[in-house]
């Protein structure tokens, strides 16, 4: 559904000029500084899948979603959406995609929502009697009854963006691209656009690419990953496999008994996590500086130790409540891979 092969962007600006008259200068140099915002981006994505486009800021991100909705041109490279080469038939290519820019509306500012909503449908040409179909679905599941009759300036950050995506999805797209779609908002809207966005993908079959600094909507929504720094793709697979991969080690969090003191596990490399610093070894006894009253966490490597042994050396020493292993999250591994490229950058 989409290829991207070799794709570079450079963007080109006047060398600034410093001391008096530096503004006037600058404007007048024929001196150019170079940004190679993306260095050669290759992926290709089948239809009907959910992708995450992520990366640090300044990685490439957005300039690589404007090359693939036709915004801009690239300077090396292609890319393939459905067929269309998206800045060479714009009109087209706008016909089988839909755009979310979490920073900006495409909505009529001073319009109803309903209204706006109305003339998007009339611009791409929609069946009235589908149209109306689509509006009631698409009211019900991302709730804008409420404000379907308040003007588009009048909305909450949150009710704006469920209009934008209301209107990106009426025409029906077979690709969206959402860039940081749940941006600022709150728990409630962010649910709502998540639980939207995965039953468009899963009923419609809409290939989605999703470019967002919030992990947790990756870990919810996508089952693959495209991860970039620098302009180029550091990481392009499944997040299952890439927090297994990157993953330095388990958690055990254990709640001990009512009254029960923490006394250490006897096992060789466990760290404890919470409060007290250092090995959970026989060091960690004592107790008493958990973050939550009885909550103590330890984190393992379950090539070294399995988890059933950890499980079984703390359940030998104390009275417990409660265990869980959190599964390995995706913030902690990315974290960890753009700190490593921090400190190498080649
Ligand atoms: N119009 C432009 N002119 C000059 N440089 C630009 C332009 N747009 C982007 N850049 C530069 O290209 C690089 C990549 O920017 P881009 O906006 O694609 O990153 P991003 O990954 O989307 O970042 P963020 O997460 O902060 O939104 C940055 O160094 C940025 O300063």
């Amino acid at each position: 559904m989409i290829e991207v092969e070799g794709l570079v962007k450079e963007f080109r600006r006047p060398r600034r000029v410093e001391g008096p008259l530096g503004g006037l200068r600058t404007l007048l140099t024929r001196q150019y500084v170079t940004t190679r915002a993306v260095d050669g981006v290759s992926f290709a994505l089948a239809e009907g899948e959910f992708v995450g486009y992520l990366g640090p800021n300044g990685a490439g991100k957005s300039t690589t979603i404007k090359m693939m909705t036709g915004i801009l041109r690239p300077t090396a490279g292609t890319v393939r959406v459905g067929g269309t080469v998206p800045w060479q038939d714009r009109e087209r290519h706008a016909r089988t995609i839909g755009v979310v820019f979490g920073q900006r509306t495409q909505l009529w500012w001073d319009l109803p929502l309903r209204d706006s909503l109305d003339l998007i449908g009339r611009l791409y040409g929609v069946d009235r009697a589908r149209h109306r179909a689509v509006l009631a679905r698409f009211t019900e599941l991302l709730g804008l009854g409420p404000f379907l009759d308040t003007p588009v300036r009048q909305l909450s950050l949150g009710q704006r963006m469920r209009g934008d995506l209301a209107a990106a999805m009426l025409p029906e797209p077979r690709v969206l691209f959402l860039d940081e779609p749940t941006i600022g908002l709150d728990v409630v809207a962010r649910e709502r656009i998540r639980a939207f966005l995965a039953t468009r993908n899963r009923e419609d079959g809409t290939t989605i690419v999703l470019t967002t600094h919030d992990l947790d909507d990756v870990e919810r929504l996508c089952r693959r990953i495209v991860l970039i720094d620098g302009g180029r793709v550091l990481y392009d697979g499944d997040v299952a496999r890439l927090t297994r991969q990157y993953a330095v080690g388990r958690r055990l969090v254990v709640q001990l008994g009512e009254g029960t003191r923490w006394h250490g596990v006897t096992l060789p490399g466990i760290v404890r996590e919470d409060g007290e610093a250092g090995e959970a070894g026989e060091a960690g006894g004592g107790g008493g500086t958990e973050a939550e009253p009885g909550r103590v966490t330890l984190r393992f490597d379950p090539a070294r130790t399995p988890a059933a042994e950890v499980i079984a050396a703390v359940l030998a020493r104390h009275e417990v409540t409660d265990l869980s292993l959190p599964a390995p999250g995706l913030e902690g591994v990315v974290h960890r891979i753009y700190a490593a490229r921090e400190a190498d950058p080649c």
